[in-house]
């Protein structure tokens, strides 16, 4: 980030606000994509600021990820007071606002049982459960597999009633409740009474929290290539640190 560009101006009429929500996504945000989900190790960096931005007066923290929850705290290794909202904004500390129902888990039940049928059938994909979806990753597969698995995928239990079909990095994802950084984000803002939110994000369900940040002081952070409704753009997992870092230290000045 350049110190004397838009998003460095930004930041800084950012952190001289009296309430503000400095909040990112995780994985290609906070730790960058890896083959294997379970090796998504964090920026230290980035760790660092987020947990410091925490304790400031007037600084709310949060991370706003599509993993679950539990797999967000144990990957990034952050908790309170930085607030962890997983399943792509549904599960919060307080569980989901849409409850998972028995009907609804039978619903996951059948959609887990196919998407591990296709993983057999396709090399180098594999599945990760959730509390309220299922998703097939494709990364480590040879392109034709990926692609007749996710339409597969999403042609059958895609399409069944009650499930929300979501792609991300060479996933797909269905869940069987409605999912939204962007509604997550209002709670938080709420929350926290906050004047202004900062978002990083680098994935397609980002898109939704970008398209709730519309006040004055709001900043929105595409991280990476690809098209955006973001308002700023950064390249890489560093540069996040070194806007996150900015944020701290701006905020510690004030
Ligand atoms: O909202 P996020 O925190 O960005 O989570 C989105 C998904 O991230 C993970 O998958 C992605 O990262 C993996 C590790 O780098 C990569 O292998 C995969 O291809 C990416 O799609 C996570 O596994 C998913 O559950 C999240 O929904």
């Amino acid at each position: 980030m350049r110190s004397d560009g838009p998003l460095a101006h930004a930041v800084a009429e950012f952190a001289s606000l009296d309430r503000v929500l400095l909040a990112s996504d995780y994985d290609g945000c906070v730790a960058p994509i890896v083959s294997r989900p379970e090796d998504a190790a964090p920026n230290p960096r980035s760790v660092r600021a987020l947990a410091e931005a925490a304790r400031l007066p007037g600084v709310e923290v949060a991370l706003v990820s599509g993993r679950a929850r539990a797999d967000l705290a144990s990957l990034s290794g952050l908790g309170d007071p930085v607030i962890l909202v997983g399943s792509h904004g549904a599960e919060f500390d307080t569980g989901f606002a849409d409850p998972v129902t028995a009907d609804k888990q039978a619903l996951l039940d059948r959609v887990v049982a196919d998407f591990q049928a296709l993983s057999v059938r396709f090399p180098g994909t594999s599945v990760e459960t959730k509390p309220a979806s299922a998703t097939l990753h494709v990364r480590n597969a040879s392109s034709s597999d990926a692609d007749a698995a996710l339409a597969l995928a999403a042609e059958g239990p895609g399409s069944w009633d009650g499930v929300h079909v979501t792609y991300g990095k060479a996933v797909i994802e269905l869940a069987v409740i409605e999912t939204s950084k962007g509604h997550a984000l209002d709670r938080l803002r709420e929350r926290a009474g906050a004047q202004a939110v900062l978002y990083l994000g680098d994935d397609i369900t980002d898109e939704k929290a970008f398209a709730h940040l519309t006040l004055p002081g709001d900043i929105s952070i595409k991280v990476g290539d690809g098209a955006t409704a973001a308002r700023y753009r950064v390249p890489g997992t560093d540069d996040v640190a070194d806007v996150l870092d900015a944020v701290v230290a701006r905020r510690q000045n004030r």
